[in-house]
């Protein structure tokens, strides 16, 4: 099967990979939003639940992944070494080799280092089109104008980029042409947060006991069949390839289809359960480095936390004393690692069985899916809603309405939302759950 599907397929234009929904944090966000690939500016809202009609939308906090990205320099030279090691020893009996052999080449330079590509620019000046779209009475060229709309973004060089792309996607779609003042405010201790949690930093980004989950899935009997599998397509010896060479093989799969929306014929050293496999190693990354695995992963977004209620309370003091609300829009860009702990200090997407490395058949049906969460251009949209009975808060992640652990209604009232959160209101201080000795 893979000998005849290896020509068919390969290189194609504008034809999906059939493992595209396995990418995850590498994904592309058409996956996610599939009416997007007809029509890249549509809005769906029959994936959105309001209140009644007599709200009106008051405040829309935006959290949002920088896009489509280069590999970072260190899955560069994964990349490179299994080019290599295809180039030098790969059998050339498959017509899809053939083609890597003499038509690709290894065109990806250290120096990318995970830059925003074109098409990450595209996702952000697309995404503030649509937020236009979904929000026109806060998106506004008055609300530009007056300097009711903020732009907050992480200092890598791939946020600063897509903050400035989504700026211009703001401006084209408000069909503003002169200078208007829109400067983003680069703040790290927000966007970053993880970084400067001592206690993150030391127990689970420096500590390889973390991921010792991941470790041993990568060690495991279904990644040890997914090389044996990749090994027989190329007909090399089993000890050659190893968990890095097929990472690097998925993610020149993934990178050509989401820079160069190529279907390329590397992805085609992959069936649909290697890339179950390879969407599993990912996840379980997520999981143990970002989110549940450990308490510390979601209890490092506690200012990030503290930053969207504190504001969401400005807003809700202001309306109730017939103040003009100072804050309409407010946009914050930063990474898969700013979402997702966030996500998981909101309960969100928690599964009851922990992601293990034994575990990867009866996680199938898992909520955890890092692809439908933080696919590039992922976005956590905070909406306060003014209603006759008094604020609302609505929540979607991806443009789809999120109903927040432990309530029927999708848009509850905001003093509700902050019940529910309360032990968190009243603690959950970075200062203290970063702390070494604070257990
Ligand atoms: O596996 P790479 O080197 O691409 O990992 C990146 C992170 O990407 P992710 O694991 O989320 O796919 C990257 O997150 P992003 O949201 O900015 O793309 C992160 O910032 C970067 O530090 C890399 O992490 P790592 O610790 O080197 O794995």
């Amino acid at each position: 099967a893979f000998m005849s599907s290896c020509s068919v397929h390969s290189s194609t234009k504008n034809s999906i990979p059939e493992i595209a929904r396995y990418f995850g944090t590498k994904g592309r966000y058409e996956e996610v939003n599939t009416y997007l690939i007809d029509d890249i500016l549509a809005i769906n809202n029959s994936l959105v639940t309001l209140p009644s009609s007599t709200c009106h939308e008051i405040h829309l906090t935006a959290i949002i992944r920088h896009g489509t990205r280069f590999p970072t320099a260190k899955n560069i030279q994964k990349m490179r070494d299994f080019y290599d090691l295809v180039v030098r020893n790969a059998t050339d009996n498959l017509n899809c080799l053939s083609e890597i052999k003499s038509k690709w080449h290894m065109w990806y330079k250290d120096e990318m280092d995970g830059r925003l590509v074109e098409k990450g620019r595209e996702d952000h000046r697309h995404l503030a089109q649509r937020l236009i779209r979904w929000f026109p009475s806060l998106l506004t060229e008055d609300n530009v104008r007056q300097g009711r709309v903020k732009l907050i973004t992480s200092s890598k060089h791939r946020c600063v980029n897509s903050t400035i792309a989504f700026r211009e996607g703001l401006m084209t779609g408000l069909r503003i042409d002169d200078k208007v003042e829109l400067e983003p405010a680069v703040n790290d201790a927000l966007m970053r947060y993880f970084d400067q949690c001592e206690r993150f930093v030391k127990e689970v980004e420096n500590n390889k006991s973390a991921l010792e989950e991941v470790k041993r899935f990568s060690e495991g009997p279904e990644m040890k069949r997914v090389m044996e599998k990749m090994a027989d397509r190329l007909k090399v010896p089993y000890t050659s390839v190893t968990d890095d060479s097929v990472a690097a093989a998925f993610y020149l799969c993934s990178y050509e289809f989401t820079i160069l929306k190529v279907n390329s014929p590397w992805c085609q050293l992959f069936d649909e359960v290697d890339a179950q496999v390879m969407e599993y190693a990912v996840d379980l990354k997520q999981y143990w480095k970002r989110s549940y695995g450990h308490d510390i992963n979601s209890k490092s977004s506690c200012i990030l936390f503290h930053d969207l209620f504190y504001r969401l309370d400005q807003v809700v003091t202001h309306i109730n004393s017939d103040v003009p609300v100072s804050e309409a829009i407010t946009v914050q860009v930063g990474h898969a690692e700013t979402l997702i702990p966030l996500l998981s200090l909101l309960d969100l997407f928690k599964d009851d069985v922990p992601l293990e490395s034994t575990n990867f058949a009866t996680q199938q049906n898992r909520i955890f899916r890092s692809g439908r969460i933080v696919p590039y251009t992922a976005n956590l949209l905070v909406v306060l809603y003014k209603c006759p009975e008094g604020i609302r808060m609505g929540v979607r992640l991806n443009e789809k309405s999120l109903t927040l652990p432990g309530f029927t209604d999708p848009v509850p009232m905001y003093e509700e939302v902050k019940k529910r959160y309360s032990a968190l209101l009243g603690g959950c201080d970075q200062e203290t759950v970063c702390k070494m000795n604070y257990s």
